[in-house]
């Protein structure tokens, strides 16, 4: 109890946005003085703004939403493996690393720094790994970074490719103190019917 590590970027007005999308904001809109009791918030923003997930609605129309997806999938044990600024991720990146009972997988790149700012360029998921992970029984895929795929990708390959193998995306992880290891994950999206995305609360605790 009580030992969980935060790997969530926290949200605030500045935090840097996909480029053009919805800036987050925040504000109380129904103050205390005007409500005589409370502060009523309200909050502005685009549903792949920090930590987040991908539901198969973002890219495909028929895909599904986030209300659709296994809640089960974003809690329970997860694997963190360190890939040191990789120039993409494939199957070279990943050899030697023993994925026998991995359901959920995140990997370390430190390949975004500044936080503050939205990256220039990202290494990608390569298309391939997909089957791969999907083989080893690999079901959801989360990264230090806003998007598995390359940030001018129009065709999203990556994207498809990792949901037509079944596993779910997990985006924008906070991982630059975490060592690899065994953990506990959770990280729930909001039970929001019509969305393409939610952002979640990530967490993880260290296995004994
Ligand atoms: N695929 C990215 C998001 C993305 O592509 C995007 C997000 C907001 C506004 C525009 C976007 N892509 C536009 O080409 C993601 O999953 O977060
Ligand atoms: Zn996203
Ligand atoms: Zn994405």
């Amino acid at each position: 109890m009580g030992n969980w590590i935060d790997i969530s970027q926290v949200l605030h007005d500045k935090i840097p946005v996909w480029p053009g999308d919805t800036p987050f904001h925040y504000e109380v809109s129904w103050g205390m003085e005007e409500s005589g009791s409370v502060n009523v918030g309200q909050v502005t923003m685009s549903t792949h703004t920090g930590t987040h997930i991908d539901a198969p609605f973002h890219f495909e129309n028929d895909g599904k939403k986030v209300i659709e997806l296994d809640f089960n999938l974003y809690i329970g044990p997860a694997l963190v493996i360190y890939v040191e600024k990789p120039e993409s991720i494939g199957l070279k990146e990943l050899q030697g690393v023993d994925l026998k009972g991995v359901k959920r997988l995140l990997i370390r790149t430190d390949a975004w720094q500044d936080k503050t700012v939205f990256p220039e360029s990202i290494p990608h998921i390569e298309p391939e790994l997909a089957a791969y992970l999907a083989e080893h029984g690999v079901q959801l895929l989360g990264l230090d970074l806003p998007s598995v795929d390359p940030l001018d990708s129009k065709e999203l390959s990556a994207h498809h490719e990792l949901n037509d193998q079944g596993i779910h995306i997990l985006e924008g992880l906070v991982l630059d103190k975490i060592e690899p290891g065994e953990y506990e994950l959770a990280a729930l999206p909001l039970p929001l019917e019509q969305a393409d995305g939610s952002p979640v609360r990530a967490v993880i605790q260290k296995k004994e």
